[in-house]
């Protein structure tokens, strides 16, 4: 491998039980390998390996995207994902999505025929949805390949959906435990490249129950990832974030774009903010404050974020209000994958008014 380069990945913010907590590592490490895979070629990219790394994770039946997502309350697959590239700023995204194996790769293909020149004018879509990205999708065979929409329905899915329909359809929903939030996992993945920089990308089957044709921040500009360059090479810092959570609350925050905002805004450099306390203060201000001030229960949210200073140190943070991450990261330098189910400590108990977010930072 002569590229240098980092990936990291994550299996969402929410809870992950400790029965699959094997499988979901060996999961987000595979996603890092298969990512690492195809180094060397003349067409490697931070974009096409997180394309790569999200395109295996969507095939694991114990993760929200792909095969195994969530069912919508009529009992269907419906997938958002998104992709960006901080060199071009580029940006591809599709929303409720059936019957595409790998949205990511569909998302990547929005994003590659954006930079393609129309000789009449035509915009070129950021995101399309639904049927009409189903119909995109038919005139990209080789990216995004159509399968039937039944086989993304994975059984273990299907069975939490008819848990989960009984109690929507039950007159007395409190007999049953466990909280419908909490099986959030979006994935996503960030990297840099030395050929294109930063890239991010995310991709999800949503809310379990969800109406069908909703969407969430993996389909949204700005809102599920972003990427960019620095924009002051003498002292910026490159980033990248990719996002998990309620895609509602993640929305209206616009919260990709924000974290990349704070980041311009010189966080990270000589004179400015070190990213733990930007990641707090975002999280903070832009999204619990205001989630907490519209009267919303327990915004939950996940953030995987890579920085890369001009003198080429990277180091991936990792910050989330609900009770697990599940997060794995390789580079050309450390090139074994090594997976974390991060857990927030229990005994945290700051109040009401006070969010708990828990942040990590570790050098790479
Ligand atoms: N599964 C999830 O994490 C939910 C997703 N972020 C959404 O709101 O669409």
């Amino acid at each position: 491998m002569s590229d240098n380069v980092y990936i990291a990945v994550h299996g969402g913010a929410g809870f992950h039980e400790r029965k699959y907590e094997k499988e979901i590592k060996h999961a987000l490490q595979r996603a890092c390998n298969v990512a690492l895979s195809n180094l060397g070629s003349k067409h490697s990219s931070a974009l096409t390996m997180v394309e790569d790394a999200i395109s295996s994770l969507e095939d694991d039946e114990h993760l929200n995207a792909g095969y195994g997502s969530n069912l919508t309350l009529d009992g269907t697959v419906e997938c958002d994902a998104a992709i960006m590239s901080g060199k071009s700023g580029c940006f591809g995204s599709v929303g409720a999505v059936a019957g595409v194996k790998n949205p990511i790769r569909l998302a990547r293909a929005v994003l590659d025929h954006s930079s393609i020149p129309s000789p009449i004018g035509r915009i070129p879509p950021l995101t399309l949805v639904s049927e009409g990205a189903r119909q995109f999708a038919l005139s990209q065979p080789s990216s995004a390949h159509l399968v039937s929409r039944e086989s993304l329905v994975s059984p273990q899915a299907e069975e939490r959906w008819r848990v989960w329909k009984c109690r929507f359809a039950s007159s007395d929903p409190s007999s049953l435990s466990g909280n419908l939030n909490d099986i959030q996992d979006t994935v996503g993945a960030v990297a840099w490249h030395e050929s294109d920089g930063m890239a991010a990308g995310v991709s999800s089957g949503g809310l379990l129950l969800k109406y069908p044709g909703r969407i969430g921040e993996a389909a949204v500009f700005g809102a599920g990832c972003w990427a960019q360059e620095a924009s002051d090479v003498e002292q910026g810092m490159e980033m990248a974030c990719s996002i998990s959570g309620t895609g509602e609350y993640i929305i209206r925050a616009m919260l990709a774009r924000r974290l990349g905002e704070a980041f311009e805004k010189g966080a990270g450099n000589s004179d400015g903010d070190d990213p733990h306390e930007v990641l707090h203060g975002v999280l903070n201000d832009q999204f619990w404050n205001m989630r907490r001030g519209r009267g919303e229960p327990d915004p939950s949210v996940g953030v995987l974020l890579l920085t890369r200073e001009n003198d080429g140190r990277a180091r991936l943070w990792c910050a989330f209000t609900t009770p697990t991450m599940a997060i794995a990261y390789v580079s050309s330098k450390n090139p074994k994958a090594k997976a974390i189910i991060l857990r927030r400590p229990q005994n945290i108990t700051l109040g009401d008014d006070k969010p708990c977010i828990y942040i990590t930072g570790i050098s790479l």
